[in-house]
């Protein structure tokens, strides 16, 4: 994932270069951020990505100098956290939520992060628990992006700041960050658990979906390439009608609804399957395990 928030954020610092148009929406939810609604968009200029093996320090070399960053302004270390940590303003702590407390732990870490803005996206671990890993000048905020952050489609929640002029310096640092990665917006910390089934997991929830649509039409025929480019396309095509227009998605599906029709067919042929609960199970257990994520592991 942070790889994924990484290039983003590159491939937004490359389109400003070069002019290439921002992402545009039409309207916006209240309280979302995008490109468009961010007066000061300066983005960091200088980022270390750190890992712990040497296998995939070589994998994001190579990544990275393939599109032209590495040794520009983004630099790969292997086991060089606290060095990193020190040399850097803003820390994205992007390991699985069992190794934070490892790296947390590090000797130096804790004065490496006096004073810094700590922005932690793992499943599961609250600001409370993090905050206990640190000196309580760091700035613990709790961030949850999903993949397509990678091509500046992401959806990001961030907790809520406090109202202070110092959080309101954090505030934009955070938006500049992930509304250039896609949309962005601020939620209390209860909700974050929802959030990571919801948006974290959702872009693996969709791709089932899409895939079973591609599969049907492969069943009817159609050669798979098609069928998949067929079905990602009306799947975008629906969700920017939600998000642009605003239309509730049940006026959408009522709208292809011919009566007589092939579509009231296929819905209910669905509503057979017990698609919509078993899709909302889905996040209701999603929400229940991002809960435990941060918790430690039962003998
Ligand atoms: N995947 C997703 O879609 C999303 C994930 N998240 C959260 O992001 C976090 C990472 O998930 P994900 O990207 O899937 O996991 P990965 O296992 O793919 O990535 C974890 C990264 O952490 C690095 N790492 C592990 N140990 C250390 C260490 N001691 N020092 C420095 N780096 C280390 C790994 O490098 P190395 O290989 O060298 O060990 C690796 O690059 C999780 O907490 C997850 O909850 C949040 C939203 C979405
Ligand atoms: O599966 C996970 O635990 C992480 C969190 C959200 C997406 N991936």
């Amino acid at each position: 994932m942070g790889v994924a928030i990484l290039s983003g954020v590159l491939a937004s610092l490359d389109a400003k270069t070069s002019f290439v148009p921002q992402p545009k929406w039409e309207s916006h939810t209240s309280g979302t951020v995008t490109p468009q609604t961010l007066e000061d968009d300066s983005l960091p200029s200088r980022f270390i990505a750190c890992v712990s093996r040497e296998e995939t320090a070589k994998k994001l070399r190579n990544a990275f100098v393939t599109i032209g960053h590495l040794g520009r302004n983004v630099e790969i270390v292997q086991a060089r956290n606290v060095e990193a940590v020190r040399e850097s303003n803003v820390i994205l702590l992007c390991c699985k939520p069992q190794i934070a407390q490892t790296i947390m732990s590090e000797p130096g870490m804790k004065e490496a992060l006096e004073g810094k803005l700590l922005i932690s996206i793992l499943a599961g671990v609250t600001i409370a628990q993090l905050q206990a890993m640190v000196l309580p000048s760091t700035k613990v905020v709790r961030a949850m992006p999903n993949t397509p952050c990678k091509i500046r489609e992401g959806m990001t929640v961030v907790s809520n700041l406090p109202p202070s002029d110092e959080s309101e310096l954090e505030r934009s640092i955070i938006l500049n960050i992930f509304s250039s990665i896609g949309r962005c917006r601020f939620l209390e910390e209860k909700h974050f658990d929802a959030c990571t089934a919801l948006s974290g997991s959702g872009p693996a929830f969709a791709c089932i979906f899409l895939e079973a649509m591609a599969d049907g039409g492969v069943m009817m025929g159609l050669p798979r390439a098609e069928a998949l480019e067929l079905a990602a396309q009306t799947l975008q095509g629906a969700a920017r009608m939600t998000l642009q227009a605003g239309t509730h998605p049940a006026q959408l599906k009522d709208a292809v609804t011919t009566p007589g029709g092939c579509t009231i067919a296929g819905l209910l042929a669905m509503e057979d399957g017990r698609v919509r609960s078993t899709i909302a199970r889905a996040i209701q257990v999603a929400t229940e395990r991002a809960s435990e994520l941060g918790q430690p592991a039962k003998k």
